[in-house]
């Protein structure tokens, strides 16, 4: 966790001078958009996606498979149904599958989503396929992902660190079969594996072996969206071993998607709501999701605010009092910094458990979070597995970011209510959500 030196701009982060009242729309969800490229790659026929997300982490996701392939057109649909102001409204993409194909060279920044979902997907491709990152992707778990091919019948060439830089030797097909893994530190490992499985020639069946594993939603957003395009898996909660995925080797179908918003995305907005004692509205919150951003309904109506859906989407309500909240986010760790920063602006303590995991995501953002809150005067301490946040009055200060998006929204939060905080580097929040800045100001009305 260091503060990069290419990073001095500093964006006064905006006060809100009353209660917010706001509609905002949120583009569409990352794991969403990245999971669909993917399938559709795959599949045996063109499909669609409808509002994707053209962010950082989508777009990297967009050009490896180009560069093993695959053909994505960008169109501007007339045919989207719902009329939003957020990045990639309306437009939509034509994803071509084709034979999948090497020498390419894949570039997954800093994105989990691409540097785990892609050496799958490589090993079926015909020719060797390189991949590389930011420093950041060096230091991020990969170690589930290689392994398991590996058993199943991959060539891999890594320097046996268990993390990028590596080349995936595609042979044009893979055996598959059983694996065990232990996806203790990514859930994004088992989901990897599920996606490609439809494809390997055994299909795959991942069992995970270790004590813990995080972000369930996740794996189960991965199971729907296989489902949804024909593939067949047996889950633990469709009366499955516990810990055991399988997935039967099919052709999957290409078909018209409409990205829901990313309701992790909505999270620094609906929390402006709580912080302020206003009003959000996000229009076209799914009324049924994988999604753990819709968690924070129950999370943000525990810490002191009400929301109801309604036909014009979430709409969410301050109290003017924000409460401290101890709670397990292991099913939906992204939220964490999100929450953290609420917290600390609450009236009682919190503890945040269930999410040691954090340590290895775009940064430590447990160390992160620590330090940038209580630089700000807070009074924050790390646990084993979260945090312990006991609220102070903040003042203002440089928020450092880490080339993490979600702690520059974390920062935006405080900022609202805390005057002077400079947020270093909002423009990492382009992984995810390119037009944050705006969105922000739009929703303070300025
Ligand atoms: O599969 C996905 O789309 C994701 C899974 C989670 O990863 P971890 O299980 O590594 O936390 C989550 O934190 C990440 O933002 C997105
Ligand atoms: C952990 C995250 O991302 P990634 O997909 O890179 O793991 C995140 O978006 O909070």
């Amino acid at each position: 966790m260091t503060v990069n030196p290419a990073h001095t701009s500093l964006w006064p982060a905006p006060q809100a001078s009353a209660a917010v009242d706001a509609t905002v729309h949120v583009p569409g969800s990352k794991s969403v958009t990245n999971r669909a490229l993917v399938l559709a790659a795959l599949a045996a026929e063109p499909g669609w996606l409808r509002r994707p997300l053209r962010s950082r982490d989508t777009l990297l996701m967009a050009g490896a498979l180009r560069a093993m392939g695959v053909g994505i057109e960008e169109t501007v649909s007339s045919s989207s149904s719902v009329a939003g102001g957020g990045q990639g409204s309306g437009e939509a993409w034509r994803v071509i599958p084709s034979g999948l194909r090497g020498p390419a060279t894949v570039d997954v920044g800093n994105a989990g989503t691409v540097m785990r979902f892609l050496p799958p997907v490589a090993a079926l491709a015909d020719g060797p396929i390189r991949f590389d990152g930011d420093a950041r992707s060096h230091e991020r778990p990969l170690n589930g992902v290689i392994d398991a091919l590996r058993a199943l019948g991959a060539r891999i060439d890594d320097d046996g660190r268990g993390s990028l830089p590596l080349t995936v030797h595609g042979g044009g097909a893979l055996e598959g079969g059983p694996v065990s893994i232990d996806a203790s530190s990514s859930s994004q490992f088992v989901s990897a594996l599920l996606l490609s499985g439809p494809r390997f020639n055994q299909g795959v069946e991942v069992r995970h072996t270790g004590s813990t594993l995080p972000s369930l939603p996740h794996i189960r957003m991965t199971v729907d969206m296989l489902r949804s395009i024909g593939a067949q898996v047996d889950t633990p909660e469709s009366g499955g071993e516990p810990n055991v995925w399988r997935v039967t080797p099919g052709a999957l179908l290409g078909r018209d998607l409409t990205v829901e918003p990313d309701l992790s995305n909505a999270q620094p907005f609906l929390a402006a709501a709580l912080v302020t004692g206003g009003r959000v509205v996000v229009p076209d919150w799914p009324a049924r999701t994988t999604q753990p951003g819709d968690k924070l309904r129950e999370i943000f109506t525990e810490m002191g605010g009400s929301c109801e859906l309604t036909d014009r989407g979430l709409e969410f309500t301050g109290s003017g009092s924000i409460h401290g909240i101890d709670v397990d986010l292991g099913e939906v760790g992204e939220l964490t910094p999100g929450i953290a920063a609420v917290a600390a602006l609450a009236d009682s303590p919190s503890t945040l458990r269930g999410v040691a995991h954090l340590r290895l995501h775009e940064t430590d953002r447990l160390a992160a979070l620590t330090k940038e809150i209580n630089e700000l005067g807070g009074d924050v301490t790390e646990t084993a597995d979260g945090l312990h946040i006991r609220p102070r009055r903040l003042h203002g200060g440089i928020f450092h970011t880490y080339d993490d998006h979600r702690m520059a929204t974390a920062g935006a939060i405080i900022g609202l209510v805390v005057d002077g905080v400079q947020i270093e580097n909002v423009a990492t929040t382009a992984k995810t959500l390119p037009d944050f800045p705006d969105l922000w100001t739009g929703m303070l009305g300025n």
